[in-house]
């Protein structure tokens, strides 16, 4: 017996020194090309904070398809094409659809119940609850009336306090979340959520900022009370959390009032996107994903359409041309007496204002870097050659993907909506809303359509009743935005600018008061 044990012993050394002498003959693959770093910090101080989507497309002249980057030990990949995003995000999706883990917004404030920072088996559940959004004309169909209702009433606030415009998409693209996800109509209530809504995403991006929070690079501080100094963030996390939990489940609750016998689907809950998930999913166990879904989707909905329509805003006032091309062809499409349907700008009948819409996504993108995935596998993974350790958060740079000069064109920089329809169809299928504006795999936005079909209405029935314009300066002479900057946050919102919106004739202005006389 002894000898078998030392056989065996004998046996396992031999196995470690080969095992050892391959590993040192196959080193590891290399890692993707980037900057140089510094000991312990790497390329922390080298991570640009202003517009960093500009700095990664010109290193993307020097790396090619994928950039490294390591901040204090944590691997950033930059995924410099959309052909590099595919093959990782959507075609590997399985391993690439993690989350990066933060102490602070998601465990003190709470996020981490959110769609968007969930991960694993609770987050494919929770997507596949959300397939009730998945598709235009789904959208369409289910809540076309009551959106095209919430268009008019945005007009009807442009025409009252036009200079207030931003004020106005604000809360319009919060009435149109509240309508299609709990079917709120308006109200006092509504505007106090609307207006809670504006502090918890204003908190939520404060919150996720990397570097902001101490306790995200040292976890067990959340233990400590928050008179220790230094752990002040515990109070904020307290408070901030008490907000997004009032947010989150205020208007759900009153939902689930509305249906006290859900499963028999005899309620009086007006349609919604809660009402539908809680009839089709009555058992108890679906309840808290369903609620935490419709609380994502404000978070995540309301200040990226907000963010598309100053992008249009801008477009329009800089663009003229494009402004008057559509005005012209949904005046031959619709006429000047009344205001435009769903039915009217289907893609089939109004490709022109599709185009727009699209080169808008394109032309302002808003989540330039959209949000990071992380490999989620245990082990590594390789791409082209280069070694992707796990854990390593990748970051698509849709920005310099919208400006493929292949896929879009020389004139990039220029706001023309032409460029789609000069695509082919295969083209135009291919590139789905146009750009890459929307995400990955099996983290791609969610409300993607619900989106589209909000920017859809709203900038068709803008555009059958109001000019934007320049303003025009003491000299007398239209004043032309110069290069006006977009603001470096995960949402990316032009800088400020001028511009005038006023009703396109008297005539407008009297269609927007008379789709808004019963109110
Ligand atoms: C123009 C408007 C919008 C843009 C540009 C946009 C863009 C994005 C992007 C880039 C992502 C991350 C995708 C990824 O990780 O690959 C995302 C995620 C998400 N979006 Fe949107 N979004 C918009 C509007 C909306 C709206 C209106 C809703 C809700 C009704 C919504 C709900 C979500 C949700 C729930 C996620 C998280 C998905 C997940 O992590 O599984 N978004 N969005």
């Amino acid at each position: 017996m002894p000898l078998l044990f030392l056989d065996y012993l004998f046996a396992a050394l031999l196995l470690a020194l080969i095992i050892s002498l391959w590993r040192r003959r196959a080193p590891a693959l290399p890692l993707p090309p980037g900057p140089r770093g510094i000991p312990l910090l790497g390329n922390a101080l080298q991570i640009p904070k202003e517009r960093p989507w500009l700095v990664y497309a010109d290193w993307a002249k020097t790396y090619g398809e994928l950039t490294h980057l390591n901040a204090f030990g944590q691997h950033l990949i930059i995924l410099n094409t959309r052909q590099a995003a595919r093959d990782l995000l959507e075609k590997r999706n399985a391993v690439y659809s993690g989350r990066v883990h933060m102490t602070f917004a998601g465990e003190l404030v709470g996020w981490e119940k959110s769609v968007a920072m969930l991960e694993g088996p609770r987050h494919v559940q929770t997507r596949r609850m959300g397939q009730v959004m998945m598709s235009l004309a789904a959208v369409q169909a289910q809540y076309g009336e009551g959106m095209t209702a919430e268009a008019h009433r945005l007009l009807r606030n442009l025409l009252e306090t036009p200079e207030r415009w931003m004020d106005h998409y604000r809360s319009s693209a919060g009435a149109f979340i509240m309508l299609t996800t709990y079917g709120t109509v308006p109200g006092k209530e509504r505007d106090a959520l609307i207006e809670q809504a504006k502090h918890v995403v204003e908190h939520f991006s404060v919150a996720a900022t990397p570097g902001n929070w101490i306790v995200d690079f040292v976890p067990f501080l959340k233990y400590l009370p928050a008179w220790v100094p230094g752990c002040g963030f515990n109070a904020t996390g307290k408070a901030w959390r008490a907000e997004l939990e009032h947010l989150v489940n205020s208007p759900f609750d009153g939902v689930k009032d509305m249906m006290p016998d859900r499963w028999q689907a005899k309620h009086i809950a007006p349609p919604s996107i809660v009402s539908d998930l809680l009839e089709k999913n009555p058992e108890p166990a679906s309840e808290v994903l369903i609620r935490w879904l419709a609380g994502s989707l404000f978070a995540a909905g309301a200040d990226t359409t907000v963010g598309a329509l100053a992008s249009f805003t801008l477009a329009m006032t800089k663009f003229p041309a494009a402004q008057r091309a559509a005005q012209a062809k949904l005046d031959s499409l619709v006429g000047r007496d009344r205001l435009p349907t769903f039915t009217d700008i289907d893609p089939e009948r109004a490709p022109y204002l599709h185009a727009l819409v699209k080169e808008v996504l394109r032309w302002g993108i808003i989540v330039p870097m959209g949000f990071p995935h992380r490999l989620s596998s245990p082990g590594e993974d390789e791409y082209l050659g280069w070694r992707i350790p796990p854990n390593t958060l990748l970051m698509p740079n849709a920005w310099a993907m919208s400006r493929d000069r292949d896929v879009y064109g020389e004139d990039v920089e220029v706001f023309r909506p032409e460029r789609f329809l000069a695509m082919s169809k295969e083209q135009q299928t291919a590139l789905g809303y146009g750009s890459p504006t929307f995400g990955f795999g099996g983290r791609v936005c969610l409300g993607q359509h619900v989106a589209y079909a909000t920017l859809l209405v709203q900038i068709a029935s803008i555009l059958a009743t109001f000019d934007i314009a320049r303003p025009v300066g003491a000299d007398g002479r239209e004043v032309v935005p110069g290069e006006v900057g977009f603001s470096s946050g995960v949402v990316s919102h032009p800088d400020h600018f001028e511009t005038v919106i006023r009703p396109r004739s008297k005539e407008a202005a009297e269609l927007v008061q008379a789709a808004n006389a019963f109110e």
